[in-house]
């Protein structure tokens, strides 16, 4: 036997003996569950034969209360218990399949032993509860794996660093309790198992990195003295793995304090926030909540406005060329994006707190009731240095007092006899105890009569207390169309004169563009007040560089206290506004921000990455992993109908080869349709849209806007003509397009490729033409 096979059975017997030691916790866990378990339904079943009721005097009401929560507080403790032995259980089983990834041989300069580490998802104890079989791959001595290769290393406790030598570092893949591989890093890491990994056929869900987290992702990961971390990574980085990791770190440190209710991912579609819910519960951590910015917004905004998604913006952007006001929008998207418009509409909110809010009548059987000019002298009535909110809160106050002054003279009308006439039985029979209750010196019938009619004026008129007590007397949209109306600017952008005709005609529809979606949910603020959402302690924005400056500074009002982590790649940014602000780097984070760049690409192939890097900005920053393929392949044809032809042969191809998720990624929504209506005959081929939100195997097409933060076997680039690429934003479109690719990528052109192919050096691509 080799010194290998030797080591390897040594190994071997200890995963047996820790998968045994597994087993039998998980036997005293399944155990305590189950008594447990018993526990609970007995508590539920026999819970108001455990409390005593009574209800005589005053103080055995307060006795009463004292014992059912008193009992309440038991039964919840019990299901907390029992819920944690559940998850425990679950790591135990995932343990049990693959107890560890990593080994660690290190010795203290102070000790004169060496410590032997073995790293997993979970921590685990031996028997006695003295020695750690396994250390959680978040526990702060677990950093010296993916910090260090054999040699000096060190780690950071709340006690200070901690310094020795690592004499040996060991990787594993084990799976159902067997060592697959095993492979000992030297000096220079030479990183076997992400070789693996990263070798692999791509997954329709993102999977976990934790094994082989590389030393840069680390830094991302264990960051926690920042409120905003800033991470430029080019495509491929693991920008979205290192976050994903980054928030099971941060809920391990905070577990008191930090939980998935807490913390929110802003994902750039629905199809990436289905594409990454796994990774969380798969290291057995509660996912995250998830949102993209538009579903966020529009939960902001009153249901019978309509916005504009910013795909359905892209959409226009890259085809509306043709459309007479297509100058006007993309001008507009540009001012609204800027903190200028920030500034226009703070300067105009002031103005407003003067003079020329607009209200709306307050209605009630096609009556006004409170007309929105007394509103409005209302409002202006009160002290002007009082905030807007405030005021608005004063004016809700003393509506409401109105209304119930004018319930009481209501009550009196004809209209609520006819319809106390229509109430139920039941209603009556209400009436009826309601007065014997109150011994009430009035006839009884009068009584009756009495309370219906109060009975029936509350119910009709609660709808409008509601609608009050929620500031919907404030006509938001309408006064922030003024600011496109007669509204006079003192400093006014270029063409500010058509965008405000195009924007009025607009919001007169109750529709928002996408670019006033964020300006106009601000201005409500500013009026209404924002119901920030305090308990939002870490907010994860990913492809940040899609963000505009204004949303920026509008996620730095709402969000004042929360820590950041925005993820992006410039090269990437794929919406229209921003140019004038360097977006990514907003100026108001400028205070406890710490940026990381992540410049190595590990998604796709060697000679992938070398290829697009050439079109990329500043693309000779970014390295690549060394994982070999075939050279990315350039076809030139002469027609449609040859490049239709070549495409079916190629597709086909590709899955013969292997691969399991192919995409063809156009440039926009109309090129997908058209290319569909061809290919739906030929293969078996899966269309994506805004209603698709998870993705299986096989053929797929798709806008790269949707292919945003997603990866797949193979890209096929159906159209990379020289007029199909053209300009900054599309440079950054046909890059994001052609880095999805993880092995394979296939560009197609009609005549000569677009200018970026040929930015490359000729050995950096094969071209094949007709
Ligand atoms: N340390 C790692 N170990 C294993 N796989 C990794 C590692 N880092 C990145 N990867 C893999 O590389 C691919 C790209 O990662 P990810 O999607 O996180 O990158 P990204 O920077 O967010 O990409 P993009 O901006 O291009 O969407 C994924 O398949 C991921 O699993």
């Amino acid at each position: 036997m080799n010194q290998e096979a030797k080591d390897r059975a040594v190994e071997q017997n200890r995963v047996d003996d820790v998968v045994q030691e597994i087993e039998k916790k998980a036997g005293i866990l399944t155990q305590r569950s189950h008594v447990l378990k018993e526990n609970v339904v007995k508590l539920r079943r026999n819970f108001w034969e455990d409390v005593t009721v009574n209800l005589d005097e005053p103080d055995d009401v307060i006795e009463t209360q004292a014992s059912i929560k008193q009992q309440a507080e038991l039964l919840s403790e019990k299901e907390r218990g029992h819920g944690k032995i559940n998850d425990q259980l679950k790591t135990l089983d995932r343990l049990k399949d693959s107890p560890y990834f990593g080994r660690i041989d290190f010795i203290e300069n102070t000790e004169s032993e060496k410590e032997n580490i073995y790293i997993g998802i979970g921590s685990l104890m031996d028997y006695k509860d003295e020695d750690f079989l396994i250390y959680d791959w978040r526990a702060p001595i677990s950093s010296i794996y993916y910090d260090f290769t054999p040699g000096k290393a060190s780690y950071e406790t709340v006690d200070g660093v901690i310094s020795g030598e690592i004499t040996l570092k060991r990787q594993f893949i084990i799976r159902n309790g067997i060592i697959k591989g095993m492979f000992d890093a030297g000096v220079t890491i030479g990183d076997k198992l992400l070789q693996q990994a990263l070798g692999n056929n791509a997954s329709t869900t993102m999977k976990s990195i934790v094994a082989t987290i590389q030393k840069e992702q680390n830094q991302v990961i264990r960051n926690e003295a920042s409120k905003y971390l800033i991470v430029q990574g080019v495509a491929g980085s693991g920008k979205t793995s290192a976050a994903l990791q980054r928030i099971a770190y941060l809920m391990y440190r905070n577990r008191e304090v930090l939980n998935g209710e807490n913390i929110v991912l802003f994902s750039p579609n629905p199809l990436f926030s289905s594409y990454v819910a796994n990774v969380l519960p798969e290291l057995g951590e509660e996912n995250m909540k998830q949102t993209t910015f538009l579903e966020y917004l529009e939960s902001k905004t009153s249901s019978s406005i309509t916005i504009e998604s910013p795909f359905e913006q892209m959409e226009y952007v890259l085809t509306g060329e043709d459309d007479g006001g297509y100058l006007t929008k993309m001008i507009g998207i540009e001012y609204k994006s800027s903190t200028e418009f920030k500034t226009m509409i703070d300067d105009y909110i002031s103005r407003l707190g003067s003079e020329g809010l607009l209200f709306k009548n307050i209605t009630f059987r096609k009556e006004v009731l409170v007309s929105k000019e007394r509103i409005s002298s209302y409002f202006y009535s009160l002290d002007q240095a009082i905030a807007i909110p405030n005021r608005m809160e004063l004016v809700s106050k003393w509506l409401l007092g109105e209304i119930n002054n004018i319930q009481r003279n209501e009550q009196k009308k004809d209209w609520v006899l006819e319809e106390v006439e229509l109430l139920e039985k039941e209603d009556y029979l209400k009436a009826y105890r309601h007065v014997q209750d109150q011994n009430d010196d009035e006839e009884s019938l009068e009584g009756e009569e009495k309370y219906l009619r109060q009975e029936v004026v509350k119910k009709r008129l609660s709808s409008i207390k509601r609608q009050i007590k929620s500031y919907r007397f404030v006509h938001v949209l309408a006064s922030y169309r003024k600011l496109f109306g007669e509204y006079e600017h003192v400093n006014t952008p270029v063409n500010w004169e058509q965008i405000s005709h195009q924007t009025f005609a607009k919001l007169s529809r109750r529709f928002l563009s996408w670019e006033d979606a964020t300006p106009f949910v601000y201005f409500q603020g500013k009026l209404i007040g924002d119901t920030t959402d305090r308990s939002i302690r870490h907010l994860i924005i990913d492809e940040a560089q899609d963000y505009s400056a204004f949303q920026y500074a509008y996620l730095q009002e709402v969000f004042p206290y929360t820590n950041m982590t925005l993820l992006g790649d410039l090269n990437q940014g794929i919406y229209t506004h921003g140019t004038r602000e360097h977006t990514f780097l907003p100026k108001q984070m400028r205070e406890n921000v710490e940026k990381i760049d992540l410049t190595k690409s590990y998604r796709s192939t060697k000679q992938i990455v070398e290829f697009t890097r050439c079109f990329a900005t500043e693309g000779e920053y970014i390295q690549p992993f060394n994982r070999e393929g075939d050279l990315p392949t350039v076809v030139q044809v002469d027609t449609i109908d040859d490049r239709n032809e070549r495409l079916i042969a190629e597709a086909k191809r590709l899955l013969h080869k292997g691969h399991e998720t192919l995409a063809v990624i156009c440039k926009n929504l109309q090129e997908c349709d058209e290319l569909h209506q061809i290919l739906r005959n030929k293969l078996s081929v899966t269309k994506i849209d805004e209603e698709t939100h998870s993705f299986h195997k096989g053929i797929l097409i798709l806008p790269v806007y949707w292919a945003k933060g997603i990866e797949f076997d193979a890209v096929i680039i159906p159209d990379a003509s020289a007029g199909q690429y053209v300009g900054q934003n599309d440079r950054n479109l046909f890059y994001t397009a052609c880095t999805r690719a993880m092995h394979d990528l296939t560009i197609f052109s009609i005549h000569q490729p677009c200018t970026f192919i040929k930015e490359a050096p000729t050995d950096k691509y094969q071209i094949k033409k007709n």
